[in-house]
Formats: C-alpha cells, sequence, structure tokens
C-alpha cells in the first residue's frame, strides 16, 4: 500500500500548501481551502507544512500528505523535521510520507535515525536534499523519495531558477526525485520531468499570493531578477 503511494505519483503534480508564515492565508482553514483547490485543479498529492495545518487537511481530502514541521531554532541550521518527535507527530497527525531535511549538515538526530522513525510509523519518507552528496546519503539511509528542496538554501544567495541539473544527477541514482524549489512556471515543470523526475513539487507559484504579486510588482516596475 505505502510503496504504491509514490507508484502513483508518476508524472504528476504534488502542490505545496504553506501560507508565507504570519501572513493574512497563515491559518488551518485557509490551509485546507487551498488543499482543495488543489486536488479540483488536478494535484495527486499535497505537501503541508505543521500539525493544524495537517489536521485540517487530513479531515477534508484523501490525497497523499508530504507533510513537515518547520522550526526555526537557533540552535541549529536545520528547520524541516529536526527531531523524532516531530517525525512522530506528522505520522500521528495523518502524513503519509514525512519530509526531513537530509542535508550533510551537523544535525541534532541522523537521517537514518528520522527514516527509521518514518517507517516504524508506517510512513514513507522524503529526504529534502541540497546535493547529490546528500542525495546519495539518504538512499545509502533508507530513504524512499529524494527531494531537492534544499538546493540553494544552505548558504549564499538563492538562485532565480530551479535546479533542474540537480533532478538529472539525482535521478541518475535510480531512486524517486521530486523536484521542488523555486517551479514557478509550467515550462520548468516540464523541463524537471524530461531531466527525470519522478514527480514536481509546486508551492509558491500557486498557493502564496504574496510572492506571486511580488513577481507581478517587480515586472512592472522593469526591474530585473537581481535588482528584484
Ligand atoms: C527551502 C524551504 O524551506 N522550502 C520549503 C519546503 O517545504 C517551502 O518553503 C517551499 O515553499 C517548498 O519547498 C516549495 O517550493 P516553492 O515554494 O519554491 O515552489
Amino acid at each position: 500500500m505505502a510503496v504504491s503511494i509514490i507508484e502513483a505519483l508518476k508524472g504528476r503534480l504534488v502542490v505545496s500548501c504553506q501560507p508565507v508564515i504570519g501572513g493574512p492565508m497563515d491559518r488551518p482553514e485557509i490551509v485546507a481551502a487551498y488543499a482543495l483547490a488543489a486536488e479540483a485543479g488536478g494535484a495527486s498529492a499535497l505537501r503541508i507544512q505543521g500539525l493544524a495545518n495537517l489536521r485540517a487537511v487530513r479531515a477534508v481530502t484523501k490525497l497523499p500528505i508530504i507533510g513537515l514541521i518547520k522550526r526555526d531554532d537557533p540552535s541549529t541550521p536545520i528547520i524541516i523535521t529536526a527531531t523524532i518527535a516531530d517525525v512522530e507527530g506528522l505520522a500521528e497527525a495523518g502524513a503519509d510520507i514525512i519530509a526531513f531535511d537530509a542535508t550533510l549538515r551537523d544535525r541534532p538526530e541522523s537521517v537514518a535515525t528520522l527514516n527509521k522513525t518514518a517507517h516504524a510509523a508506517g510512513k514513507l519518507s522524503m529526504a529534502d536534499c541540497a546535493s547529490i552528496a546528500d542525495a546519495r546519503a539518504a538512499l545509502a539511509a533508507g530513504c524512499d523519495v529524494i527531494g531537492t528542496t534544499l538546493s540553494g538554501y544552505t548558504g549564499g544567495p538563492v538562485p532565480e531558477d530551479p535546479d533542474i541539473a540537480f533532478v538529472a544527477a539525482a535521478a541518475a541514482l535510480g531512486a524517486p526525485v521530486f523536484a521542488e524549489g523555486r517551479y514557478r512556471t509550467v515550462s520548468e515543470v516540464r523541463a524537471a520531468r524530461e531531466a527525470g523526475a519522478w514527480a514536481v513539487v509546486v508551492g509558491s507559484a500557486i498557493t502564496r499570493p504574496e510572492h506571486i504579486t511580488g513577481w507581478f510588482v517587480d515586472a512592472v516596475s522593469l526591474k530585473t531578477p537581481a535588482e528584484a
């Protein structure tokens, strides 16, 4: 049953419904509404942050949910699902796939332990990676899906474009790769699939109106991406 969730996502869209934190959309009932709108549009799975949002979405849809918990803890650079307790909380709240940071950085808990905890709860795991070395290590640790989620977010300026080269390199490792991070156009989604992505996760371009508005504001003022 569990592995067939991943099988069923081949060539499918996952919509990340993560409002801007503290923004006007940051309410569980609005996240649930975004999830239903994504489902109506043909999304095959959802990516949901936080237990209250996850419970609200779980109550309204049977679509598979990739769950994560983001915490801004100054003692660690690991933001996405850093602890055993968070993996267990996500399993309990109804996530089907549990996403966690799988970067090779100093971390409160090893990737192998987080993965084992997800599996012990009967859930699949998505390793949010920033590099091909992360992806290799995550597969060696037994993770089910590689996400390109953290490419561009572990130091230095965040690039403008999605990291399609990373998708291609990770796909060559032979495991399902979910392309995620800065997919804003349908042609970028197509390029990720052509590079070997199993599925593509789109967030901001569908569910963060503040960001989308900002892109248009920059365009109307004739700013280049570098100036924006
Ligand atoms: C780096 C990080 O913390 N990424 C988070 C991971 O869940 C989310 O903030 C992103 O919105 C998500 O990855 C989807 O990406 P985009 O919104 O670019 O389509």
